[in-house]
């Protein structure tokens, strides 16, 4: 365990800024405090940090101090990482980029890098190099300007990794600096009332530094990664006077270095208090998993600007650095190793363990031995709760497959059912001028064929679709540019978290974990599986959200089922139509009837006048019908005028009767029927059939209004039918978009299932191998005790036959002594 080293450095004063009027910052030492202008500290406002620099101090002082040291693990194999933090205009650019004169910390690592590696004869290295900013929470690549918004991905072999960043295999020091100026120009700057030159993003160089034995190809590979951080500095919208595109990259930045705090808080808690780390609720805090909390040496620079108007900023900034001083690092070299390496560094083992036997420490070996049994048992025990646990996620898995198998069914049914209602859909509207309609079909879960969409719905299924892909923020960051905000980020504010998903926390692992790190490999397998539980839960997340939409989605179509059987009433009626329109016409009939019959009376009394009535109501007659099919095309779509007809047949009738009159006035040598009319008795029964012809046209025309208005009734029940079909139509296709939506999202799943399963297998046959390997030791070790044991043995009887032979020895002595004087 290793602590982040933190430093600060104070930035020399601006003359044109309202300077040390009351207060100013004080560097003694590794202290900062602040003091009245007479001198006296402020109480509650001193802080000790690795390192305090101030307005004097270099840049070559800093990276000497502070990043040497990560630089220098870094070729050894550790993963390395150093970042600045504070402020607007505190100086975060200048440590990490610095000046012709005075490079910054970039500029210095890549230099000192290629010396030492060109001072190591021993090792051969490959060094790739990449640079990306974070801008408004999108990553571009500052190497090649068209991989903007990359996405961060993560596997267990290679950790946290930004897909798609271009990576550029560099051989000296020159090379990477030109790379690096090449990578400034695409970087977001702009011009705030604090700095005219502001970086706009969070810039991250990184270099994967790779190396290899020389002489012994059978060596493990160490890989590192070092990252070298330029923060964009929290700002007070106020005082930057950001607006426009200024002020929603000041939201952005703002955000995500509060995030950044978040996570700093949270380590710095440690222990059991800590609970779950949100790195992944921001990009910037994703990318810096490792060196925060993580497998990385870490070191800090946080800038202040003095003037006595950035005091809060500075205060906040120191706050920041206090608590990640606190936070503590799991350092590891990160080896990978080939068969070879990893079958020689096994017997290097065993061979450890055989000098171990011959030394004669029994006892140690013993305790050994009993050691190496109880954490065999241990892992037994751990391997078989794995397993159980591994059954128990297979069983909720395949009930999750069965779930999806059925929305996959439902989905099925659901698109044909939308398919063979489109075509319906179709037809209907089609049939629709002939007052026909489909019948709707029903699927299994006698979900209808459409449906209208609510608003909601919609509103819900397209903010899902644009889910990001981190665990959701509280609502409070829309106004993160408030000053309120901005006052609770740097007083360290910590954002309600428990709401926020567990991030897993995957290790860069050496390849062979040896006997060292056998705990360590079962805490990874652990959390391994916590990952892989965790994964799972989303995913059933997912799943409940799918039925979810299911069920609002068969309700809606239930809705959608009620207005189709609405829409088949209204076309009933529309059907009707034509059969009240026959019962009208054998209406018509029945008037023609009586009107001819009345006609045919008169004719009896008068012959001439009557042939010529008869002929004209005949004619009537055939326009009368000629009328009638005309309403029946109208019926139909045709938009004859019936007026016209009407009008047409009343002038004939009209006429007809005026002939009449006309025709009796000249047999009786009568004057004209205006005049005469009344007083003449022929002329009085005219005018009586006149009156009654009159009323039955009335009434005939009464009933063409009414057939009017009835087809002008049903023409807007048409109408509006049509209407009803074509938004139908529409919903149709809303309904075909939804559901390509699910299946993809079915197969998102599946997908993730899959790779849930995978990687499953792969715990577990990871587990196994290393019981089998544990195995095999013990048995190797149960071989050399036998041995021993042997060996002792035979040492104990070699012993007893030492001693019996030199009790004999004894035994004989005195009497070869006794006899020697006689000789
Ligand atoms: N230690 C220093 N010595 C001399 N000048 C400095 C020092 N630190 C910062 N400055 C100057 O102060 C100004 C602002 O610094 P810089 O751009 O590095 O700030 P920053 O923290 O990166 O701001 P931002 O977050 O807006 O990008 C620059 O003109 C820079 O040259």
């Amino acid at each position: 365990m290793e602590k982040v080293c933190v430093a600060v450095r104070v930035r020399p004063a601006r003359s044109n800024e309202e300077n040390f009027n009351g207060t100013f910052w004080k560097v003694e030492d590794n202290r900062i405090s602040l003091h009245k202008s007479l001198g006296t500290p402020i109480s509650g406002v001193s802080y000790t940090f690795d390192h305090v620099f101030d307005q004097d101090c270099s840049n070559a002082r800093v990276y000497d101090l502070l990043t040497k040291d990560v630089i220098h693990a870094a070729l050894e194999g550790f993963n390395g990482t150093a970042f600045a933090y504070g402020q607007t205009s505190s100086g975060k650019t200048f440590t990490m980029n610095g000046t012709q004169n005075d490079p910054g910390i970039i500029q210095r690592a890549v230099n000192e890098i290629f010396q030492k590696i060109e001072m190591t004869t021993n090792r051969e290295f490959l060094i790739r190099v990449s640079y990306m900013e974070i801008y408004n929470e999108d990553i571009n690549d500052l190497f090649a300007v068209e991989n903007q918004k990359l996405q961060i991905h993560e596997s267990l072999d290679r950790g946290v990794f930004v897909a798609g960043l271009r990576e550029e295999i560099v051989n000296d020091a020159e090379q990477v600096l030109e790379l690096i100026q090449r990578g400034e120009v695409n970087r977001h700057f702009g011009e705030t009332n604090m700095n005219v030159r502001s970086s706009r993003s969070h810039t991250i160089f990184r270099m994967v530094i790779e190396s290899k034995g020389k002489h012994n190809p059978d060596d493990a590979v160490r890989v590192s990664v070092l990252n070298l951080v330029d923060l964009a500095g929290s700002e007070r919208i106020a005082k930057t006077g950001a607006g426009g595109v200024r002020l929603k990259e000041g939201k952005h930045i703002n955000k995500s270095l509060m995030i950044l705090g978040n996570v700093i808080n949270k380590l710095s808690e440690g222990g059991k208090q800590r609970g779950h780390i949100p790195y992944r609720d921001s990009k910037l805090t994703r990318i810096l998993q490792p060196a925060l909390g993580g497998n990385a040496k870490t070191s800090i620079i946080c800038t202040v600007a003095p003037e006595e108007v950035h005091i809060e900023e500075s205060k906040g900034t120191l706050q920041f650095a206090s608590r990640a001083k606190r936070i503590t690092n799991c350092v590891q070299v990160n080896e990978i190793l080939n068969d070879a390496a990893l079958l020689k560094r096994q017997k290097r083992e065993i061979e450890e363990l055989r000098m171990k036997l011959q030394g004669s420490h029994s006892e140690v070996l013993e305790q050994e031995i009993l050691k190496l049994r109880n954490d065999l048992l241990t892992y037994e025990l751990e391997k078989e709760k794995l397993a159980m646990e591994l059954e128990e996620e297979r069983r909720s898995q395949k009930e999750r497959e069965q779930c999806i198998i059925e929305q996959q069914k439902k989905i099925h049914n659901l698109s044909n059912l939308a398919s063979v209602s489109d075509s319906n859909g179709h037809a209907s509207q089609d049939e629709s001028g002939s007052g026909s309609s489909n019948s709707c079909q029903e699927d299994a879960f006698s979900t209808p064929c459409l449906k209208p969409v609510p608003n909601a719905f919609v509103a819900k299924r397209s903010q899902r679709s644009q889910q990001e892909e981190y665990s959701p923020m509280p609502d409070a960051f829309s106004n993160f540019a408030d000053e309120d905000t901005w006052m609770k980020m740097n007083k360290g504010f910590i954002a309600d978290l428990d709401s926020l998903h567990m991030t897993p926390a995957v290790k860069v692992r050496s390849s062979l974990p040896d006997d060292e790190n056998d705990d360590l490999s079962i805490e990874n397998y652990k959390q391994e599986v916590q990952n892989l539980r965790r994964q799972l839960e989303l995913v059933s997340e997912e799943r409940d959200e799918l039925r979810r939409q299911h069920t609002e989605q068969v309700s809606v179509n239930k809705q959608l089922m009620s207005e189709v059987s609405e829409l088949q009433q209204e076309a009933l009626l529309i059907r009707e139509i034509p059969q009240r329109l026959c019962e009208s016409v054998t209406t018509c009939k029945d008037i023609y009837k009586d009107v001819f019959s009345v006609i045919q009376n008169f004719v009896g009394t008068d012959k001439s006048g009557g042939a010529k009535l008869l002929s004209t109501t005949r004619e009537i007659g055939t326009s009368l019908f000629a009328t009638l099919e005309s309403h029946f095309s109208v019926a139909t779509g045709n938009n004859s005028s019936i007026e016209t007809q009407h009008i047409k047949v009343y002038d004939k009738l009209n006429r007809t009767i005026s002939s009449l009159v006309l025709s009796e006035d000249e047999i009786s040598g009568n004057p004209p029927l205006s005049s005469q009319y009344k007083d003449c008795t022929l002329g009085g029964e005219i005018a009586c059939w006149k009156k009654k012809l009159d009323e039955d046209i009335k009434t005939i025309q009464e009933k063409y209004q009414n057939l009017e208005k009835e087809l002008d009734l049903s023409n807007q029940l048409l109408a509006a039918s049509r209407d009803r079909y074509n938004s139908l139509e529409r919903e149709f296709h809303f309904l075909k978009e939804e559901r390509d939506v699910l299946k993809q999202n079915v197969s998102s799943s599946s997908e993730k299932l899959e790779l849930v399963t995978n990687q499953n297998k792969k715990a577990l046959e990871d587990l196994n191998a290393e019981v089998k390997r544990r195995k095999d030791l013990e048995e190797e070790i149960k071989q050399f005790s036998a041995a021993f044991a042997f060996r002792q043995r035979s040492l104990i009887s070699l012993r007893s036959d030492f001693e019996s032979v030199i009790d004999n020895f004894k035994a004989q002595k005195p009497i070869s002594v006794s006899r020697s004087p006689g000789l």
